[in-house]
């Protein structure tokens, strides 16, 4: 998997006159793993939804590999290799586990559903490899034994986890993972960790955004630390977690 570059210059975005995310420039390098932090309401979620395209940012850009991609669309995002997983469940009820990942896939390439639309013998044949590549994306989420069942039948950890067998089996460049680990069990979270480890490894780049601080410190590359909107740290986890500024934002939180 060949990562792309992901950089936000200068981005802002406000809701009724208030900056949820103010002048924010995140670089991400191919392959990197990169976290981002910070107290309720720092503004994780509004970046997040920037770079996703869930929100249009009202000043900065946002660029993959060196192309604009804020004005566009999520779907349009998607195809240039953006993948979002997002911390509610979103599932389609009444397919199977996986036929939902399967979605990730033509969700990704517009060429699919004209092929399948002609029922050309290039879309059966892209449809196997579809189907072979979901049932890899579901054996590497731990997912290999749900495969026929019905999606809403999944407990919820697994639910989360067919999500980003979805994202995967479309191949992305770039996959935002929102609060990947919030409500999973211990066993769960160690799966995922290795799960994230691995994709690292096969030079995915990863940003997520994330409440656990200890979940982050030992799996990211890099941490960006937000509060009130603004990057106030940004750096390897060692250095990020010793910053005084870093501290005193989340004692403030908890005060
Ligand atoms: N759609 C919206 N309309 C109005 N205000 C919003 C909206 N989305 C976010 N905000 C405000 O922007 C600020 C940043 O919110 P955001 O959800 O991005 O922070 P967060 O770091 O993700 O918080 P949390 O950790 O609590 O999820 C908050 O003050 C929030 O109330």
């Amino acid at each position: 998997m060949a990562g792309a570059a992901l950089a936000v210059t200068g981005a802002s975005r406000a809701f009724g006159g208030v900056y949820a995310v103010r002048d924010v420039d995140l670089h991400v390098a191919p392959g990197e793993l990169r976290a981002v932090i910070g107290p309720n309401g720092a503004g994780k979620s509004t970046l997040f939804a920037l770079i996703g395209g869930q929100l249009a940012p009202d000043a900065g850009s946002v660029e993959l590999d060196g192309v604009r991609i804020d004005r566009l669309a999520a779907h349009r995002r998607s195809r240039l290799g953006v993948a979002v997983v997002f911390q509610a469940a979103r599932i389609f009820h009444g397919l199977t586990a996986l036929e939902n990942v399967m979605v990730g896939a033509h969700s990704a390439t517009r060429a699919g559903f004209v092929a399948g639309a002609l029922r050309l013998p290039a879309h059966h044949r892209a449809e196997r490899e579809i189907q072979a590549r979901a049932l890899e994306c579901l054996a590497l989420t731990g997912l290999a034994d749900w495969a026929c069942r019905p999606a809403e039948d999944l407990p919820l950890g697994q639910q989360r986890a067919l999500q980003l067998a979805r994202a995967l089996c479309g191949e992305p460049r770039l996959l935002l993972l929102d609060e990947p680990a919030s409500g999973l069990r211990a066993g769960e979270r160690e799966h995922l960790a290795e799960l994230l480890a691995s994709l690292r490894r096969s030079g995915l780049t990863m940003l997520l955004v994330e409440h656990d601080v200890a979940f982050v410190m030992r799996l990211a590359d890099q941490i960006t630390v937000l509060d009130l909107g603004r990057v106030i740290a940004a750096g390897p986890p060692a250095e990020v977690r010793a910053n005084p500024e870093v501290i005193a934002a989340y004692l403030g939180a908890s005060a």
